[in-house]
């Protein structure tokens, strides 16, 4: 049987939009939102990504390792730049809001998903995996901050350049990028690695849910 994303996306549509079109989204798209939850996923998301670099860093490891296609190495570490921007970025909104970004304490649903991401650092996990994981991270925020850009979107004009981060064509391309790798490795990979990148998949799904639920003050 075929095993491409796409099918995963397709067996999983119900988790897969409770990820990409969730209420705080919707809230952003339709201008309701409240400025708290901004403000809260913020701070929150600021930290999260400090914890990705190194998962991403440990991509591009495996990459180095397990891959034979050396333009992967490329999209990686174009990815490690946006990430290096990505930090700044946080900085700068943060500043724009009047907020400190020093002596956050992490939310326990953060720190479940940094527990995730650093399961995938394994060395025993293989880059199959590893890949289809960061796919999934990178495309529940460019399918949802997209929606927010979208023409009959009502998004508010100081929060259009969170989106425009994420939701922007070269983000949209990086993911694209990053889908056609896992395809192909997913391609020529084991039944066990098969199902072991589909849980991961799903679990991204579900931890993004989560970090959005928290976002609204809806977890811990
Ligand atoms: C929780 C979460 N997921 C994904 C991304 C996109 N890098 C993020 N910044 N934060």
């Amino acid at each position: 049987m075929e095993v491409s994303i796409e099918t995963w996306v397709k067996k999983h549509d119900l988790i897969y939009i409770g990820a990409t079109r969730h209420p705080f989204i919707h809230s952003i798209r339709d201008g309701s939102v409240d400025i708290n939850n901004y403000k809260r996923w913020l701070s929150q998301d600021y930290l999260f990504v400090r914890k990705f670099v190194p998962f991403v860093a440990s991509v591009l490891v495996k990459a180095c390792k397990e891959s034979d296609d050396e333009n992967d190495m490329e999209i990686l570490l174009a990815g490690m730049a946006s990430l290096n921007d990505e930090i700044d970025w946080f900085k700068k909104e943060a500043a724009k809001w009047d907020m400190q970004l020093t002596g956050i304490t992490p939310s326990k649903t953060n720190q479940k998903y940094w527990r995730f991401l650093e399961s995938l650092m394994h060395p025993d996990v293989s880059y199959t995996v590893a890949m289809v994981a960061l796919w999934a991270i990178e495309a529940v925020y460019q399918q949802s901050f997209a929606h927010c850009l979208e023409e009959d979107a009502k998004t508010p004009s100081e929060l259009r350049e969170a989106c425009e981060r994420w939701g922007s064509q070269e983000f949209a391309q990086y993911c694209d990028s990053l889908k056609k790798i896992a395809n192909g490795l997913l391609a020529k990979a084991s039944n066990d690695v098969r199902g072991k990148a589909e849980a991961a998949f799903v679990e991204v799904l579900e931890e993004e849910i989560e970090f959005w639920n928290m976002s609204e003050g809806r977890a811990k």
